[in-house]
């Protein structure tokens, strides 16, 4: 889009819009190591949860949960290169920008765990305690 179409409404600039998230996240995950490792372990989780037959509910929390860490660490990537386009050398209050905002996706990372613990631990027991091998 043309900076000039910025005050343009309607249908067309929705999609344009679209376009270029589309084009945010695809960068995301090809370039941010981290972006990759929560993929794959989303999608493990997600494999998990199958196999556990885990409640609606459950899987409810594991998708906003997912959903969370995905757009912080699309944030914190954002952050990060805004910082670099302020500066390349270096700078204390880059340090703290890029430090802060890694610190808000170890903290959601954190809690996510202890989320994922708190899913999954009464299956998995559940599943021990009975000697199944597989789960279904
Ligand atoms: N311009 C800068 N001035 C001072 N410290 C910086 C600067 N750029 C980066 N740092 C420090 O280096 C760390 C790593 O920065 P970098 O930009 O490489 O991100 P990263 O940790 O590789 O993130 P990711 O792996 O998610 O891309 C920052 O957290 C910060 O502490």
């Amino acid at each position: 889009m043309g900076l000039q179409d910025r005050n343009k409404k309607g249908f067309r600039r929705l999609l344009r819009s679209f376009k270029y998230a589309t084009e945010g996240l695809m960068y995301v995950l090809k370039n941010e190591q981290n972006m990759q490792i929560h993929l794959i372990t989303a999608v493990c989780i997600l494999v998990a949860a199958y196999f556990f037959q885990l409640p609606l509910n459950h899987w409810l929390i594991l998708l906003l949960v997912i959903a969370g860490m995905f757009s912080l660490e699309i944030m914190n990537t954002a952050i990060e290169r805004t910082v670099d386009l302020v500066t390349k050398d270096f700078h204390p209050l880059a340090k703290r920008a890029k430090d802060i905002a890694a610190a808000a996706v170890f903290v959601y990372c954190l809690f996510a765990v202890i989320i994922g613990l708190l899913l999954f631990l009464p299956p998995i027991l559940q599943f021990f305690q009975k000697g199944q091998l597989l789960p279904f």
